[in-house]
């Protein structure tokens, strides 16, 4: 029986210190905590023959995780001198096109912190380009408040919980269909879903605390239960719990 295969957007990058060469970015937490899940990650990247649609068949969920600023040209601004986009131009539209696709074939979504940021905009949203210098979202630990009748909230089993923080962008104007469930103490919307999508989408970074907060790590679970409801093989949960223990990741 194989775990449920979650496609998660990777980029390029020629800033990983002391590699000769260009190398891919996607975060090892990232991807352990799909594993501890008892899914199966497979990095996907913008260069690739057919559309995504195409390229997704045979995947059972999508992740868009964390990473640079989203061209503000895709909301109508012009950059702000800390904006500092992705290195490949094509890095947006290609996970843009990636969640429509992954919400076109029904599919679970998983959206980090960029992929957060990205999806509000892709919905018509616009971002604060450069949050204060002082401010608690850039790095560090803050407080995020749940809508108690919201997917979100279930997941994690709390009204409020604590955040690994690492962004100096945020939400501005909140995209079409999108319901913001969880906001910081000083407003900043932190969480967002789709009504009627499986979709999640946090503004905080939970692979950085999942090895050891099982709230946290419920984010990636919820992803993968979701993937392997979605293969429609009875006893997938269970089935996924199971390769989750045996890998002990
Ligand atoms: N660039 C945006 C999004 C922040 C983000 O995704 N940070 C993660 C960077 C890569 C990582 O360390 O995981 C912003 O700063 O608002």
């Amino acid at each position: 029986m194989s775990a449920p295969r979650i496609a998660v957007t990777g980029m390029w990058s020629n800033r990983i210190h002391g590699l000769r060469f260009d190398g891919s970015a996607v975060a090892a937490a990232v991807l352990r905590a799909v594993v501890r899940a008892g899914g199966e990650p497979l990095t996907l990247f913008a260069e690739g023959a057919s559309p995504l649609v195409e390229r997704l068949r045979g995947f059972d969920g999508l992740l868009v995780p964390g990473g640079a600023d989203v061209d503000p040209g895709r909301y109508g601004q012009d950059p702000h001198p800390a904006t500092a986009t992705a290195d490949s131009p094509a890095q947006d539209a290609f996970e843009a096109e990636a969640i429509a696709a992954a919400l076109a074939l029904g599919i679970p979504v998983l959206a980090i912190c960029r992929g957060f940021q990205l999806l509000n905009v892709e919905r018509g949203g616009t971002l604060v380009q450069d949050l204060p210098e002082a401010s608690p979202h850039r790095d560090g630990v803050h407080e995020v408040r749940l809508e108690a009748d919201s997917a979100l909230a279930s997941v994690l089993g709390a009204a409020a919980v604590p955040v690994s923080s690492y962004h100096h962008q945020a939400v501005d104007r909140l995209g079409e269909g999108l319901r913001a469930v969880g906001r910081a103490p000083d407003g900043v919307v932190e969480a967002v879903e789709l009504p009627a999508a499986e979709l999640l989408a946090v503004q905080w970074h939970p692979e950085d605390t999942a090895a050891d907060d099982p709230q946290q790590q419920a984010l990636f679970d919820w992803l993968v239960e979701r993937a392997a409801a979605g293969t429609g093989s009875d006893g997938a949960a269970e089935r996924v719990r199971g390769i989750g223990e045996r890998v002990g990741a």
